[in-house]
């Protein structure tokens, strides 16, 4: 009797540790067999699988080498910047896979895959990433199912409402019909998770025009200050011949940070750069993370890194914190909000729980709330200050297309302030910034998880795989762009992207679907307003000491800068 009672602990022990055996053998080795062999019967070809590192290691490598040393001037970046990707279709074919650790992840290049990948948002969610990652970004761009909804209703507001009722919607029976079309695909949304995607793009279709040009024309004058500020400095930098050679990309950088700082906290922005430097901070440390291989349970491990980033999190949530608690008491207090994105993020939310105020599942908590707000930073700013850097090279590259374009704004506006009207009419501008948006997307890829067994054409993709939907090589490719899809021309464009793509997902620098940026019209006004008032100021061309060397982090990056010399323009 008593030595049955002694060898019962060790059964549990040994049961218990048998089982956590079993479960890193799987995670390790036999999943990641398992997921290789179904791929590899459906014609699917990449490396064989390497033990816990997969292709991790010579893709760090790979990219390490390539984007170490600048490139020769041409706008042929995908080799520069996917050399991995770039080596396995070379190697394997169009339908191949790489090993990003123990997951294999299925490169999907065909416009209407893509196309059903980003429409069909409960089959293919976002990647997990790494948790302290999620420290960085969360919120809205991370959010799946009920939640996301939920935010994104919250959220819309902030980004396009103000423009719809004032500008492109004349009557009124068009706001009703609009404002009740996505009141009721959003509800269906809430209630027939199935249904959500369906009943979303379907309205994201049907209102695709009327919501693309939407923008919010409150934020007009705040994108006018912070790039009129740019534009006192650069004159004060000119020497007496009027010219000036410069590394823009830091300004840039700086505007986008100001913009979108006081946009989204209007009186309380010097708080808000504060925050901002600390999320500067964080994307770097973040950066350390993402180029490793994740091991699960890691986070635990207090790291110089990890105290790190977890002491910035804590200084960002106070600061953010007390700036919304006061505007919550001021909004409680029946006191109008301020025109800011928080101002209108939190009357949003605040109508949608006073209207189900017995409902506890709707409306944002504190939490959620300041996810968002540092969602904003990232997305704004990395985003934007990349589609202005890239477009002030390229117009340097092709100085044509560079009086192009001034010729027009100085049509428009002559000397004066551009207006939101006049911003929306610039005819060049688009089609020049939309070439860019294709030659140098921002975000270079889209990832997405399969959770479940899944058709995708003929592919049946299994639960545990992930598709990468590669951006720029989509953007790149001969076979949907021509022959001269490596060459900058805006001409392309002239009659609209729809005409340029034939309606094809071979355009997509904003994603795609249910999920495309909340923040598109707010980016491509703020990069128009920036332009138009620089192509009013200065003209620019490349310096000697200019060195094309694109390159990844978050977004598109020149890694040695922009080097310009900028010249006074007499109108
Ligand atoms: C040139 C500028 C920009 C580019 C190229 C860009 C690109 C993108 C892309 C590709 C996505 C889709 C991500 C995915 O499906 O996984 C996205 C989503 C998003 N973007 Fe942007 N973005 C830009 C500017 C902005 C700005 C200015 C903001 C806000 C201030 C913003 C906020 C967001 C948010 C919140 C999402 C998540 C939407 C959702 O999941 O529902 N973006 N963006």
């Amino acid at each position: 009797m008593e030595a049955s009672l002694a060898t019962s602990p060790c059964i549990v022990l040994i049961v218990i540790l048998a089982l956590c055996a079993w479960r890193v053998l799987n995670w390790l080795w036999l999943r990641p067999k398992r997921l290789e062999r179904l791929l590899r019967e459906q014609g699917l070809q990449g490396n064989p699988y390497r033990l816990l590192v997969g292709d991790s290691e010579e893709i760090l490598k790979m990219q390490k080498e390539v984007t170490s040393k600048p490139m020769n001037l041409s706008n042929d970046l995908v080799p520069h910047v996917f050399p991995y990707l770039q080596q396995s279709v070379n190697k394997h074919g169009k339908n191949s896979f790489v090993w990003f650790g123990t997951k294999p992840r299925v490169t999907i290049t065909e416009p209407e895959l893509i196309k059903d990948v980003l429409n069909k948002m409960n089959d293919f969610s976002k990647p997990d990433t790494n948790p302290f990652v999620k420290l960085l970004a969360s919120g809205l761009i991370n959010h799946e199912g009920k939640k996301w909804n939920k935010h994104r209703r919250i959220i819309s507001p902030a980004f396009n409402l103000e423009k719809l009722k004032i500008f492109y919607i004349n009557s009124l029976k068009k706001i009703i019909w609009y404002n009740k079309i996505t009141q009721v695909s959003l509800a269906c949304n809430l209630y027939f998770c199935n249904l959500n995607v369906y009943v979303l793009s379907l309205t994201w279709r049907i209102l695709n025009p009327c919501y693309f040009i939407a923008t919010p024309q409150n934020m007009l004058p705040i994108f006018f200050k912070s790039c009129n500020d740019l534009i006192i400095k650069w004159e004060e930098m000119l020497s007496s011949d009027g010219s000036c050679e410069m590394d823009v990309w830091p300004f840039l950088q700086n505007l986008t940070s100001d913009v979108i700082a006081r946009t989204a906290f209007g009186s309380s922005y010097e708080e808000g750069r504060r925050i901002f430097e600390l999320l500067k901070e964080q994307v770097e440390l973040a950066m350390k993370l993402i180029s490793k291989v994740y091991v699960p349970g890691w986070r635990f491990v207090p790291t110089a890194t990890h105290r790190r980033m977890k002491e910035i999190d804590r200084e960002i949530k106070a600061s953010l914190t007390d700036m919304i608690k006061n505007r919550e008491k001021a909004l409680k207090a029946g006191e109008a909000t301020e025109d800011d994105l928080l101002g209108i993020l939190l009357e949003s939310n605040h109508n949608e729980i006073e209207e189900h105020r017995n409902n506890k599942n709707v409306g944002m908590n504190l939490e959620d709330v300041i996810e968002e707000c540092k969602l904003f930073y990232l997305a704004g700013q990395e985003t934007t200050s990349a589609l202005l850097v890239w477009t002030m090279v390229l117009l340097s590259r092709y100085p044509d297309w560079q009086a192009r374009a001034r010729e027009e704004v100085l049509q428009v506006f002559g000397k004066q302030k551009p207006d939101f009207d006049g911003l929306s009419h610039l005819k060049i501008v688009t089609m020049i910034l939309n070439e860019v948006l294709r030659l140098y997307p921002p975000a270079v890829g889209l990832n997405r998880n399969v959770h479940k067994d899944v058709k995708l054409g003929n592919l049946s993709l299994p639960a545990g795989v992930q598709v990468s939907l590669p951006i720029m090589m989509v953007h790149h490719n001969c076979e949907l762009w021509g022959d001269d899809a490596n060459e900058f021309n805006p001409e392309r464009f002239s009659e609209g992207i729809l005409k340029a793509t034939n309606g094809k997902a071979s355009f997509f620098p904003f994603g795609w679907g249910p999920r495309i940026c909340i923040g598109q019209n707010f980016a491509l006004i703020e990069a128009k307003m920036a332009l138009s008032l620089i192509l009013q100021h200065f003209s620019f061309e490349l310096s000697v000491s200019y060195a094309h060397a694109p390159y990844t982090l978050i977004t598109l990056k020149p890694r040695y800068g922009a080097h310009v010399i900028l010249r006074k323009v007499e109108i």
